[in-house]
């Protein structure tokens, strides 16, 4: 039992081959996020292509999540710079030392900032400002790579939430069968909203609208932003820049607690696995970290660099399915607290969880759109449930969610749709005949809800 937690994982340059997803697909991987930050166009179109292939050698379709660059900082050096601690560096609008790309990044800037390079892998303090013109000494060095992005710590550039690169990408991803779309420094209800609406304009109907949590606004209006969203991420890259380290233990409680408790879907990214981008065996440190992020019952965790450009993309999604589901036994010893239901149909979600529970019976369900399968995932439901959906669509949105298992079965009244949800479940020997089973669907004809319990045994 690979464990209810899904997981995400980033293409890249490392994982864009049909083959290697297909590994990634049939170890674990139940979403397939494409950061918009990297690449073209021309490149995306072959990770989505190569991802079909991966599907259909597997038989198995996932979520496909385009994530927004959003008003990201970069550096625009294309070549490898190194820095040396104590160096004294200058950085320019798009020259210097280290350029960076955004004029904004300059005005906001004051002598005695600390500028974070590569997610916090290399830190500069400011020295003296003059203009576009700056000097900073290095206080942490390494190598910096083409195309890091900048952050300077505290300070979040007052700029739109989406670029006119995320415009063009929205665009391109409107009619490629995207399910989720993460948007990157979301700082508030509005910018989260905005989004919605440019994704609905586009046609984009079932998308799911997750906000990324990068920084000290995201972690302040965590309320607002959770409400207006669909799901939050916990962006551990950006928020270890903008916070220092010892930090972000606390800011991934508060805001998987402040998710859940708004039945919003929550996700965990970042170095979970950073040193298999190298090396083929995790630190004792990242295996406990994804145990314990299993144990706060996130919905899901997000691999990045390790797929996208580590050398062991496969073992980083083995490593991160073995170690997910070594924690559920756990959470299966002692289950999580579930959030208090905030109206009916929540109400009639925890009843019908409790009660597939205590008969220790699978849950079967037929979901139109997937909203009842993500009130169901967020009372985290200790089996696996089974949600019948209309379409293709539909079951790349559920594939996101907490220990849910959508089957396509086409689009009928629900109570045949649940009808043909089971009859599916019994050809693919999934559910046994004489096993009890608790069903449910609503039936907006009849305006009842029925719940159905087959094979009871007294
Ligand atoms: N689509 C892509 N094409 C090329 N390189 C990529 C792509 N996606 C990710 N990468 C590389 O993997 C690194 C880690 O991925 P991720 O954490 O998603 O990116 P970032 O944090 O830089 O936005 C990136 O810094 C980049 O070097
Ligand atoms: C996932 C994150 O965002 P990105 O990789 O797009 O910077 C992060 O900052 O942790
Ligand atoms: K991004
Ligand atoms: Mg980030």
């Amino acid at each position: 039992m690979r464990g209810p937690v899904k997981i995400v994982a980033t293409v890249g340059p490392s994982s864009a081959s049909a083959s290697i997803l297909a590994q990634m697909l049939s170890l674990g991987v139940d979403v397939a996020r494409i950061n918009t930050s990297h690449g073209s166009v021309d490149q995306w179109s072959s990770m989505l292509e190569s991802l079909r292939r991966a599907e259909e050698a597997v038989g198995k379709r996932v979520g496909v999540a385009v994530d927004l660059e959003g008003p990201r900082v970069r550096t625009s050096n294309s070549a490898l710079v190194k820095l040396e601690k104590g160096d004294l560096v200058t950085l320019g609008y798009m020259e210097g030392d280290i350029p960076v790309d955004s004029k904004q990044f300059f005005e906001a800037l004051d002598e005695g900032d600390i500028v974070l390079l590569d997610d916090g892998k290399i830190a500069l303090q400011v020295e003296s400002v003059e203009g576009f013109q700056v000097k900073a000494r290095v206080i942490e060095g390494g190598v910096l790579g083409p195309r890091k992005g900048v952050v300077v710590r505290g300070k979040e550039p007052d700029l739109p939430p989406l670029t006119a690169r995320d415009r063009s990408a929205l665009e391109f991803f409107a009619d490629k069968g995207v399910s989720h779309v993460y948007v990157s420094f979301a700082r508030s209800a509005e910018h989260v909203e905005k989004v919605r609406s440019i994704i609905r304009r586009l046609g984009l109907r079932h998308a799911r609208v997750f906000a990324k949590i990068e920084g000290p606004s995201g972690v302040r209006r965590i309320g607002e932003i959770a409400e207006a969203s669909d799901g939050v991420i916990i962006a551990r890259g950006d928020l270890g820049m903008h916070y220092s380290l010892e930090e972000l233990p606390e800011i991934q409680e508060l805001i998987v607690m402040e998710a859940r408790r708004r039945h919003k879907t929550v996700v965990l990214a970042t170095e979970f696995l950073s040193s298999m981008i190298e090396k083929p065996v995790p630190t004792r440190s990242e295996v406990v970290d994804i145990y314990q992020a299993v144990l706060q019952t996130a919905d899901a965790l997000m691999l990045t660099g390790e797929t996208a450009v580590g050398r062991y993309p496969v073992k980083s999604v083995q490593w991160m399915a073995k170690i997910s589901s070594r924690a559920y036994r756990k959470l299966a010893a002692s289950p999580p607290e579930k959030p208090r239901p905030t109206s009916t149909p929540y109400k009639l979600a925890l009843g019908l969880v409790e009660l597939a529970e205590s008969l220790d019976a699978p849950l079967v369900v037929y979901s139109k759109t997937g909203r009842f399968a993500e009130r169901l995932a967020s009372f985290r439901p200790l089996k696996t449930f089974y949600v019948g959906v209309p379409s293709r669509e539909v079951e790349r949105v559920v594939r996101h969610l907490w220990g849910a298992e959508p089957v396509v079965v086409g689009d009928h009244p629900y109570e045949a749709g649940l009808a043909r949800t089971y009859e599916k479940l019994r050809s693919e020997n999934i559910i046994h005949g004489d096993e009890t089973v608790v069903e449910a669907a609503w039936s907006s004809e009849r305006g009842i809800y029925i719940i159905r319990v087959r094979n009871l045994e007294f």
